[in-house]
């Protein structure tokens, strides 16, 4: 059997497309990756929330689903809205990566415990968000495009340390310049982050299907990707909205653990919900239903009234 796998093609990207070849390559299949290029790698003069584009960085990669000329359409998890068109849908997740955020820096003294002050680069407003809420004390500035470009501006000058996901450094190979690891109990990771998901259009067929699942799907992953992703669909918040959640699975438990947070970091609402594997979304469903009524539906509100003015 072959599969077509469609990637964008930043190195993050095809980093993930060959990972997913490589696990479907074990199942006995052979599969090639076909680049495709996508709004979010053209606009990269302004901050992802400014666009506000909900799917910017899947919508091309959907269509050649929809066409047939590709079979499979992989993507981080993290950048898959929580809600996709019916005639399509997510068969896999790869097993997690460390979940953590990490602190970039070329100089090992910058952590975000450090008592001075100094410049932090990051484009997510999660990120901002913790930042301002337990270290408001540093500058951030906003900062977008690839690992690369966002190290060659650290070079430049335009900022002392970047703040990402330790996922993506490391896959880059740039583990050497970690000069923190986040807690995630403390910045929260954004749903799904860490893990590789993988698209198809719901008419692919299901012997393709079924090998795919079987190569490529992490159950506990799924199981918890289920719960975050079921929160994040409820409280509606796309990668331009601060919400966040985190699962551990373990033993058909599952612990759902996530909130919502203000852009100027002064509110922040967490709240933690625990249940068998099988409830995962109802786990996902409930913790929003708290996480909105304790006063994440304000917060939510106050965002959207900002951003349309
Ligand atoms: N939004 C960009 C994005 N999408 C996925 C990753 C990293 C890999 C991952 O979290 O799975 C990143 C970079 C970052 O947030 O630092």
């Amino acid at each position: 059997m072959h599969i077509r796998i469609g990637t964008r093609g930043s190195r993050l990207a095809l980093w993930q497309a060959d990972h997913v070849k490589s696990l479907l390559e074990k199942a006995g299949a052979t599969a090639e990756n076909v680049i495709i290029e996508t709004k979010g790698d053209k606009i990269l003069d302004r901050s992802l929330s400014s666009i506000g584009a909900k799917g910017l960085f899947t919508e091309e990669l959907e269509e050649k689903l929809r066409t047939g000329e590709i079979d499979i359409a992989v993507h981080s998890a993290k950048d898959v809205q929580s809600s996709l068109d019916d005639d399509l849908e997510l068969i896999a997740f790869t097993e997690r990566e460390r979940v953590n955020d990490v602190l970039l820096s070329f100089d090992p003294q910058k952590k975000l415990s450090a008592t001075e002050s100094f410049i932090v680069g990051t484009s997510s407003v999660r990120r901002v968000a913790f930042l301002r809420h337990f270290y408001p004390h540093l500058n951030v500035v906003n900062m977008r495009g690839n690992l690369q470009t966002r190290l060659k501006k650290m070079e430049e000058g335009v900022c002392d340390a970047l703040l990402l996901a330790f996922a993506g450094v490391h896959r880059m190979g740039y583990d050497d310049l970690i000069t923190e690891v986040i807690g995630e109990k403390t910045f929260i990771p954004a749903v799904g982050q860490g893990s590789v998901a993988v698209e198809c259009a719901r008419a692919l067929d299901s012997g393709r299907k079924a090998l795919i699942r079987s190569a490529v799907n992490h159950p506990d992953t799924e199981t918890g990707l289920l719960a975050e992703r079921a929160f994040l669909k409820k409280v509606q918040g796309g990668c331009s909205v601060p919400v966040f959640a985190l699962s551990e699975v373990s033993g058909g438990i599952l612990t759902l653990r996530g909130g919502v947070i203000s852009l100027d970091g002064r509110q922040l609402l967490t709240d933690t919900r625990t249940g068998v594997s099988g409830d995962a979304s109802s786990l996902g469903n409930e913790l929003a239903d708290v996480v909105l009524a304790k006063g994440g539906r304000e917060i939510l509100d106050e965002i959207k009234r900002t951003r349309t003015i």
